[in-house]
């Protein structure tokens, strides 16, 4: 039987870490217009004035809240220097709040002692606001307020009245600066106008990266995370270029990097190659497969389970009616009502624009008619572990 006892190999790695999400570089590179914006828009607090309301957007990815944490680091160092400059920051990723309510919460516990929290239900909203305006006006100075993925925030209330606290007087000791990010380009639109002109006071914008940038970004990290001289030639040029493809995402770039990585030292090898780079690609975007079907309205699993059904009896391309046919046996067994052909129809469009079909046309002239072909346009393992994650009962 083969020996499954751990032993560390000391392999390819120095400091794995150094790849994971958690990681803050030192320093940022490939940002220097965004940071340089980002900077002038940050020195009121530093000349000790009222802080600008600033909105940062830009695709998933691109250095964020890295850049944030990266000057906040910075201005409060040498806040410190400067006489009379009392400054605060505190960080709220947005994520699952949803509601003014519910990040206002989160803002007063975190500004509060862990035995002094408040639940996140049972106080009226008022109140909440009170609690937080009473920890600001305890902390006095200027206290920056970071709000990532601020566009979770459903109602405006909490945006409209943050950055007005000085001027309503809910506040009269500190002064506030909200720091607003967001990877929904539409959500500045969406807000009401007055909240849009105080928040968005100071906008800086984030492109997406390109190849270069990448390639700097994937440099600076492998001096930490490799030992020296295991990345082979063309192996950050090609991770970057798949990342500048995927849409300029640092994330996805140095995620590539690390299953490449891992990939070499899974296989004993000595280096980390190109075949190892583009293995890694085929790994993660299986995983993105899965995710995304996972997350998919049941009736469109059951249609997309239909079509794997068939590609497995070798039955692919299969006519609309044929997969129809398998996905009412399968409705039956889930004991759920099957939906109208053209509701079928439409989600194996939907399933084409994401990539998980493919579907032909064909025309047969006046006698055959016209009529679609569907076969999986991903592997049957991948789309059937997606499935299997979300439907329990494997029809
Ligand atoms: N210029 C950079 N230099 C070094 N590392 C970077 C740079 N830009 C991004 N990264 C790294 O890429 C990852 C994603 O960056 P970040 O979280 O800042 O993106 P974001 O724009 O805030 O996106 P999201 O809204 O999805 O969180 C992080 O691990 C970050 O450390």
């Amino acid at each position: 039987m083969t020996d499954f006892g751990f032993k560390p190999t000391g392999r390819i790695f120095d400091e794995r870490e150094a790849l994971l999400e958690e990681w803050t570089p030192k320093n940022l590179v490939g940002r220097d217009e965004e940071l340089s914006q980002y900077h002038a828009a940050l020195q009121p607090v530093i000349e000790g004035e009222t802080p600008s309301n600033i909105f940062l957007y830009g695709k998933s990815g691109v250095g964020k809240t890295a850049a944030t944490r990266f000057l906040l680091r910075l201005l409060e160092r040498d806040a410190e220097d400067v006489d009379g400059l009392d400054l605060h920051t505190v960080e709220v990723n947005c994520d699952g709040l949803n509601s003014s309510y519910q990040t206002g919460v989160a803002l007063v516990n975190e500004l509060r002692a862990p035995a002094n929290q408040i639940s996140n239900t049972g106080y009226p909203q008022a109140s909440v606001y009170q609690f937080l305006f009473d920890e600001l006006e305890k902390l006095g100075g200027t206290v920056l307020i970071v709000l990532d993925e601020v566009d979770h925030i459903q109602d405006d209330s909490l945006l409209y009245k943050l950055p007005r606290a000085r001027s309503n007087g809910d506040v009269t000791n500190s002064r506030i600066g909200v720091i607003g990010i967001s990877n929904d380009l539409n959500f500045r639109n969406r807000l009401s106008s007055k909240v849009r002109s105080s928040l968005c006071e100071k906008e800086v914008s984030f492109s997406a990266y390109d190849a270069n940038e990448l390639q700097e970004v994937l440099r600076q990290r492998k001096e930490v995370a490799f030992k020296d001289g295991v990345l082979e030639e063309g192996v950050i040029e090609m991770c970057a270029a798949y990342g500048a493809k995927d849409s300029g995402d640092a994330r996805k770039a140095l995620d590539l990097l690390l299953e490449s990585g891992d990939i070499a030292r899974e296989s004993n090898d000595e280096f980390v190659t190109e075949a190892h780079v583009r293995n890694a690609r085929k790994r993660l975007q299986t995983d993105q497969v899965i995710e995304g079907i996972s997350n998919y309205s049941r009736h469109g699993q059951l249609v997309l389970w239909a079509l794997t059904i068939l590609e497995e009896e070798g039955e692919t391309p299969a006519r609309t009616r044929d997969i129809r046919e398998s996905y009412e046996k399968l409705c039956s067994r889930d004991g759920s009502d099957p939906i109208s052909n053209r509701a079928v129809r439409e989600y194996l469009a939907e399933l084409e624009t994401l990539g998980l079909i493919s579907s032909t046309q064909i025309n047969r002239g006046i006698s055959g008619g016209k009529f679609k072909e569907h076969k999986l346009a991903q592997s049957v393992s991948s789309v059937k572990s997606g499935l299997e994650e979300s439907l329990e009962s494997t029809p």
